[in-house]
């Protein structure tokens, strides 16, 4: 794991949404496209601001969420509605969007379609993951049932998780697809995911998702 400190958010922001497009680049000098997979949150959308407005051949680019809270996309805790305020728009209105969310009661119902999405676009160019205090990384949550199937080799590309810590049902990622990225960021801000990061380190990706991707991760974070 690399751990990279800022002095401020607005630097991390800033200099993490340069390497995130750098790395996107850098990898469409070889292919026709890259796929960039981002997490939901409050944690993200400085950083989506400025990746937004960054020179990239965007037209190339495919972009998905490591995961989505089952509400409609104009839902204030829509993760799609994070993505369009903040991400989606401006040189990177540009880019191709696959959502997680199809309107389907319930996101057992979508699994098959939205592994079929998803598919085309592996293995990930550019993951960034962001973290819960509780170490939950994209929806895969300490004692969800499922977790183990979520985070094990042979795992299907996603998988619909009920969890105690979410407030909703969810779509996820599994840690297949996530591991299998070639650049992996994790994106942490304050002290108490600080913390977290160093428990979760220590720990079994059972009780620490995040622990399941850490090895091959930069660690961006800033106070
Ligand atoms: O619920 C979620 O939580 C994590 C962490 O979010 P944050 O609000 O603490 O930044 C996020 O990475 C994930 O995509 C989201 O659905």
């Amino acid at each position: 794991m690399e751990f990279v400190e800022y002095p401020d958010r607005e630097m991390l922001a800033l200099m993490l949404a340069d390497k995130l497009t750098g790395q996107l680049g850098q990898h469409l000098r070889t292919n026709d496209r890259s796929s960039l997979c981002v997490p939901g949150g409050t944690t993200p959308s400085p950083v989506f601001d400025n990746l937004s407005g960054n020179d990239l051949d965007w037209g190339r680019v495919t972009v998905f969420l490591g995961d989505e809270r089952w509400v409609n996309g104009d839902h204030k805790r829509s993760n799609s509605r994070l993505l369009r305020r903040h991400l989606l728009k401006d040189k990177a209105a540009a880019a191709d969007y696959v959502d997680l969310y199809t309107g389907d009661p319930t996101p057992e119902d979508a699994i098959e379609v939205l592994g079929q999405r998803i598919e085309p676009h592996l293995p990930i160019t550019v993951v960034v993951l962001g973290m819960g205090t509780d170490m939950h990384t994209a929806s895969l949550f300490p004692g969800a049932p499922g977790l183990e199937q979520a985070l094990a080799p042979d795992a299907p590309p996603l998988m619909a998780i009920r969890a105690e810590g979410a407030d909703e049902p969810r779509v996820t990622l599994t840690a297949r697809l996530l591991r299998n990225a070639i650049h992996t960021h994790v994106l942490i801000m304050g002290p108490e995911k600080r913390e977290a990061l160093e428990r979760a380190r220590k720990a079994d990706p059972v009780d620490a998702p995040i622990r399941a991707f850490l090895d091959d991760a930069t660690v961006h974070w800033a106070e």
